[in-house]
């Protein structure tokens, strides 16, 4: 898990029109919560359209690993036989999380009040990122953490035996440390309190009303108020889980700057707290359609239509708005340099602690392709070039990050020279079969030679 093996080099060339439905896989943030609330309910949770990526697969086994029973049924089809809440058994040996920051962030948060000891660790860019706003919050619980300096993977997580409810605020915007949190809450008794000033995600929140906690959610001037009543019995639940915007944002900002293009994304998650990206895509002059809105499992969905784009604009995106796209400003940044005039993406330092520094991952690879960059610690700038205006014809460092891999890549769909990226295995851990879904769109992204 910890490492991804050889590099996997892969080019992607100026594409035809763009032409069909693109069946993107299942969200990785409600996967990953409905496997580790799945092993924290009494009995047998039934989840659809899992994503089987290995952040999620990682997951699952360290479900496994706590105690859960947890088995593939058929593609996308789990079953997960929970523990209960506080039933989580001591691990045996180290839990691997891979590449994935919501993975290790949410399970440490889960097993942080209940009395064992569990050593986390992942790959290089895991071990790279920041873990003490999770650990801090877990600290006012009664646990303990040891890592390596800064704060780093690999770490070990000693449960309180004993713990006490918390009344946190978030000191970043972050749906991980949020949801760390309120996990850890579920095992102590009495009201566990999260504020957010800024809101994020809330499949946690959504998720645990959905297995029967007792969750409150108050906006009050001090932001979101979330306030959970500890050691519920969790029921266990049939979670259908919705196609992933984070996912669907590729071959959508694909079908946007390939000329011809018309790409249906059916049934995709759209939950106001991840929909920031289509928001300013419109705003930008994108060719979009939101067709047959409708509920699923608790979360909204319909199925979006894109079409190519010729006239987008660069506008400046709201700084609150970051949080429901965060994930999305790489792919956004791509879309920038075929618009018209500057893309100015503010307040969004978080970028710089994901799996890479996004923002400098991002402006040396489009710098390298010929589009114009600037960038500070909290923002960045794209000059857009107009359609078809993008030399391309450079190799980019993915640096272990799968959104930078696949935007560059969608890059090379567009641009008059091939682009190149020189590690395309991360991809695997969010979007299985990236590949071949655009392929089958027309795409040409084939591996290379390195
Ligand atoms: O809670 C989640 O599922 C996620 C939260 C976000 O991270 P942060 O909480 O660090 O912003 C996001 O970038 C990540 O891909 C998934
Ligand atoms: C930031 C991401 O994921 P994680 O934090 O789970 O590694 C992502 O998928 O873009």
């Amino acid at each position: 898990m910890s490492g991804h093996g050889e590099p996997i080099p892969m080019k992607s060339r100026r594409a035809g029109p763009l032409k069909g439905d693109a069946l993107v896989p299942g969200d990785k943030s409600i996967s990953h919560r409905s496997l580790i609330l799945g092993a924290l309910s009494v009995g047998e949770t039934r989840i659809t359209g899992l994503l089987e990526g290995e952040d999620v697969l990682g997951t699952a086994g360290a479900m496994r690993a706590f105690g859960a029973e947890v088995a593939r049924l058929g593609e996308g089809e789990w079953r997960v036989h929970g523990v209960g809440v506080g039933g989580f058994a001591e691990p045996d040996d180290v839990i691997d999380c891979g590449n994935a920051g919501t993975g290790v962030r949410l399970i440490m948060g889960a097993m942080a009040t209940s009395p064992i000891t569990a050593t986390f660790t992942g790959d290089a860019s895991l071990r790279s990122r920041p873990m003490a706003r999770i650990t801090d919050p877990l600290a006012l619980f009664g646990a303990r953490a040891v890592g390596r300096a800064g704060g780093r993977l690999p770490m070990t997580i000693v449960g309180a035996a004993d713990p006490v409810p918390v009344h946190y605020t978030t000191p970043v915007p972050s749906a991980q440390v949020k949801s760390a949190v309120l996990l850890a809450g579920l095992n102590a008794p009495g009201e566990t309190v999260v504020i957010e000033r800024e809101a994020t995600r809330d499949h946690t929140e959504r998720m645990l009303a959905g297995f029967g906690a007792e969750v409150r959610v108050e906006d009050t001037g001090e932001g979101r108020v979330i306030t959970l009543t500890g050691q519920p019995e969790l029921r266990p639940q049939e979670i259908a889980v919705p196609r992933d915007p984070s996912s669907a944002a590729f071959p959508v900002c694909a079908a946007l700057i390939v000329e011809g293009s018309d790409v249906l994304v059916p049934n995709i998650g759209l939950n106001p707290t991840r929909a920031g990206l289509f928001e300013t895509l419109r705003e930008m002059g994108a060719n979009l359609d939101f067709q047959n809105p409708r509920e699923e499992g608790g979360e909204p969905v319909a199925d979006l239509r894109a079409r190519f784009s010729p006239d987008m604009k660069g506008i400046r995106v709201p700084p609150e708005r970051a949080a429901s796209m965060i994930d999305e400003y790489p792919i956004l940044s791509v879309v920038a340099a075929f618009a018209e005039g500057r893309t100015e993406m503010v307040g969004v330092k978080e970028l710089r602690v994901k799996e890479s520094d996004r923002i400098d991952a991002m402006a040396r690879g489009l710098e390298a392709n010929g589009v114009t960059v600037e960038e500070g610690e909290d923002f960045m700038v794209v000059h857009g070039m107009g359609p078809g205006g993008v030399p391309g014809g450079a190799t980019v460092a993915a640096r272990l990050d799968h959104r930078i891999a696949m935007s560059f890549l969608v890059l090379g769909m567009a641009t008059r020279e091939a682009v190149q990226v020189d590690d395309g295995a991360p991809i695997a851990t969010s979007f299985p079969g990236f590949e071949p879904l655009m392929a089958g769109l027309g795409g040409r992204i084939e591996r290379a030679d390195g």
